[in-house]
């Protein structure tokens, strides 16, 4: 019998922290894979992340070899699915031992007899290769991409089967590691150089890294130095968009934790004034640390909500920047798809449209305003701009499959 590893007991734990406490996945996996050595901490991350990810795909699986996992003791459907993944959907790793650790894993968490289900659907998924089912239709799209079904119908519906197809596949792969050098300290070229890691140029945007091995960005110097931080391309796009001019004054709203703050910092090349609002004061303190880090001197934040900030104040542009579903941010995010609803999304529409009336009665005539969301809802995106009393002049949409970064929605108002 193999023994339980350290990266296997972590990610079982992560994956059952995830389905029954409603942990955030990458949350869990800093508590649960503390004092791991890099190796097994890697594989930590890839099997909880993995499973994590490939829920709807395993647990139509456990219902075809044994009964819907919702029936299941939840450690039972936890081992169950870490045991699977490993078999159907990882190289690399022995069959024996993803079954043996599974059983073992069930037999130390569950009373009972639940580890022998976990032999028996392990063992026959072994014997068997079960198949998924075809992604022509949104529902066999669901389960072969792993998403929920609400989720496939919607994007079939709004961006037609085939891109629906492309976007879920896409949302599987991992994420790009990409970094914004911070102009005010550090030229991009001198940064590459210096991080010990093959970098390439990001395409369009001066100031992007795209980092093409393995690097702790967080432990680096210069990160501490300011030089850089993590950033999406799709992410570096908004700044972009808002296109601030030195000595103008800028309004940042939903600011923390400020890497866009911190980017119209850099490209307003320390001149003028922005003041970043955000709501949740613990939030607010690290924008402030963030602020202090990445010498964005310029930036004033606020603690205080968008909706009552006085309309006497006006900005030259605006940028808000609201809570949104996420599902842009499913490749480095495995647990958001699952947390995502139809009724959270509705709300959260709600909520964007309200942020949005604020935002643009603080913007003088003739100023400019970017909305942007990272994520790809029509609710959330193209619907929530089209009931602004600003004119939409450009929209921009990034995604996984198309540009190979996060899904992000960009919309210019105004100027
Ligand atoms: C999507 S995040 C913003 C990300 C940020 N712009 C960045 O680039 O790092 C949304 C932020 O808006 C804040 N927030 C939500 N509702 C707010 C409101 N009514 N007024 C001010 N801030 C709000 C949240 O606390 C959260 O920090």
């Amino acid at each position: 019998m193999a023994g339980i590893t350290p990266a296997r007991r972590a990610a079982f734990t992560v994956v059952r922290r995830v389905f029954e406490q409603g942990a955030y996945a990458d949350r869990a996996l800093h508590g649960e894979a503390q004092g791991l050595d890099p190796r097994e901490r890697a594989l930590a991350t890839k099997l909880a992340f993995g499973t994590v990810q490939r829920r709807g795909s395993l647990d139509w699986i456990i219902a075809q070899l044994a009964r819907p996992a919702s029936e299941l003791d939840p450690p039972v459907a936890a081992a169950l699915r870490l045991g699977l993944y490993q078999l159907l959907f990882l190289d690399g790793v022995a069959d024996h031992a993803a079954v043996d650790t599974s059983v073992e894993l069930a037999k130390q968490a569950a009373p009972g007899g639940g580890f022998k289900l976990v032999n028996a659907v392990l063992r026959r998924a072994q014997r068997e290769t079960p198949q998924l089912p075809p992604d022509t239709t949104a529902q066999g799209a669901a389960i072969r991409h792993s998403y929920p079904r609400w989720l496939a119908e919607h994007w079939f519906e709004q961006l037609g089967p085939e891109r629906a197809r492309a976007l879920m596949a896409a949302g599987n792969r991992p994420a790009e590691f990409a970094l914004r050098v911070n102009t005010l300290v550090a030229q991009p070229a001198a940064v590459a150089l210096e991080l010990g890691v093959p970098t390439h140029p990001a395409p369009d945007l001066p100031e992007g890294l795209v980092v093409e091995g393995p690097l702790d960005a967080h432990g680096h110097p210069l990160w501490a130095q300011g030089a850089f931080m993590p950033q999406s391309r799709a992410a570096m796009h908004v700044a972009r968009a808002v296109d601030p001019q030195p000595g103008e004054r800028i309004l940042d709203l939903c600011a923390a934790p400020g890497g866009k703050t911190t980017h119209l910092a850099a490209l307003m090349e320390g001149e003028g004034q922005i003041v970043a609002v955000e709501r949740h004061a613990g939030r607010a303190r690290a924008l402030v640390e963030t602020c202090r880090r990445m010498h964005a001197g310029n930036v004033r934040v606020e603690v205080g909500e968008v909706q009552t900030r006085p309309k006497t104040e006006r900005f030259d542009r605006v940028l808000l920047d609201p809570p949104c579903s996420g599902l842009g941010t499913v490749q480095g995010h495995p647990d958001i798809r699952w947390r995502a609803s139809p009724e959270r999304t509705a709300r959260m529409a709600d909520e964007q449209r309200a942020l949005l009336h604020a935002a643009q009665a603080l913007l003088v005539p003739g100023g400019r305003l970017v909305y942007s969301t990272c994520t790809l809802l029509r609710e959330e995106n193209e619907d929530v701009v089209a009931g602004a009393s600003l004119p939409v002049v450009a929209t921009r949409t990034l995604a996984p499959d198309t540009d190979g970064t996060d899904g992000f929605f960009i919309a210019t108002l105004g100027a």
